[in-house]
């Protein structure tokens, strides 16, 4: 059996960018089944956990509006329903690897999916179902990782682990600057103050006034999800 985690229930922030193909297409079939193996070995090991997932790999708002042929609003409903086609994939892969897996989202859609309501969601995770968060907040001008935190401060998550493309934070992003280095431990307040962009500060805020801690750490192999939170492969915890 997997080492256990020091964490029991566990918000997992996975980037949509690494579920993309190699060759950029969106979705990577080889990617998720070997996703969703690593969260059958956390589960293992005794973790509960609730996932939400990011829209990178299809769409941010943000970004698609700064063209101008669309308003931020439209561009993020967009990024929205692609978190939700992101979810439905990695519901598909946990459920083909055993795991027990629902998609709840934010933006109701009731012929695709459960909506996300508190209590059904705390229900599923105490009956070890994983409950994978969709939709974001279900509103506009907002990212996943503030989602990740929001769902976390409400489905008593003992801390948000944000698996991504770099393993941690860094005193710069680490893809324009080959000198930055990895903090192995933050305060929330020394993430903002720093301006340390591996998520946005309404995230950092969010987490910091509900004493959540957040781990970061890489998705892709050697690294993985199993072994961030044993403490085998390199993460920084962002921890009051
Ligand atoms: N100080 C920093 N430390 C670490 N990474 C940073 C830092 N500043 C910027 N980054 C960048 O942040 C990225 C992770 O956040 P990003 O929001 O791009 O993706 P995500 O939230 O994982 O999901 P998605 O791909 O769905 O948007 C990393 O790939 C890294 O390049
Ligand atoms: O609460 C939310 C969450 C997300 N969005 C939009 O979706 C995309 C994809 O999410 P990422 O966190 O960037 O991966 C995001 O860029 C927004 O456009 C949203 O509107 N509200």
């Amino acid at each position: 059996m997997p080492e256990a985690t020091p964490f029991r229930r566990i918000l997992l922030k996975l980037s949509g960018e690494a579920l993309a193909a190699p060759d950029g297409y969106w979705l990577h079939p080889p990617t998720l089944a070997a996703l969703a193996e690593d969260i059958a070995r956390t589960i293992e090991s005794g973790a509960e956990i609730a996932i939400v997932v990011g829209g990178g790999n299809m769409i941010r708002g943000a970004r698609i509006s700064a063209a101008g042929w669309i308003d931020r609003a439209t561009g993020d409903s967009l990024g929205m329903m692609a978190t939700v086609m992101n979810s439905l994939a990695i519901e598909t892969a946990l459920n083909a690897a055993g795991v027990p897996a629902r998609t709840m989202s934010a933006v109701s859609m009731p012929t695709i999916c459960e909506t996300y309501a508190r209590q059904p969601a705390l229900h599923h995770l105490d009956k070890g179902q994983v409950v994978v968060l969709a939709g974001g907040t279900g509103n506009p001008f907002f990212t996943t990782d503030t989602a990740a935190v929001l769902r976390a401060a409400e489905l008593r998550c003992d801390a948000v682990l944000k698996a991504t493309q770099v393993d941690g934070v860094y005193s710069a992003d680490p893809k324009k600057d080959p000198s930055a280095t990895r903090y192995d431990r933050l305060t929330h307040d020394e993430a903002i103050a720093r301006d340390l962009k591996v998520m946005d500060t309404a995230a950092f805020a969010l987490a910091r006034e509900s004493r959540l801690s957040i781990v970061v750490g890489s998705l892709h192999p050697p690294s993985s999800i199993a072994g961030i939170l044993s403490g085998e492969a390199p993460s920084t915890l962002v921890a009051p």
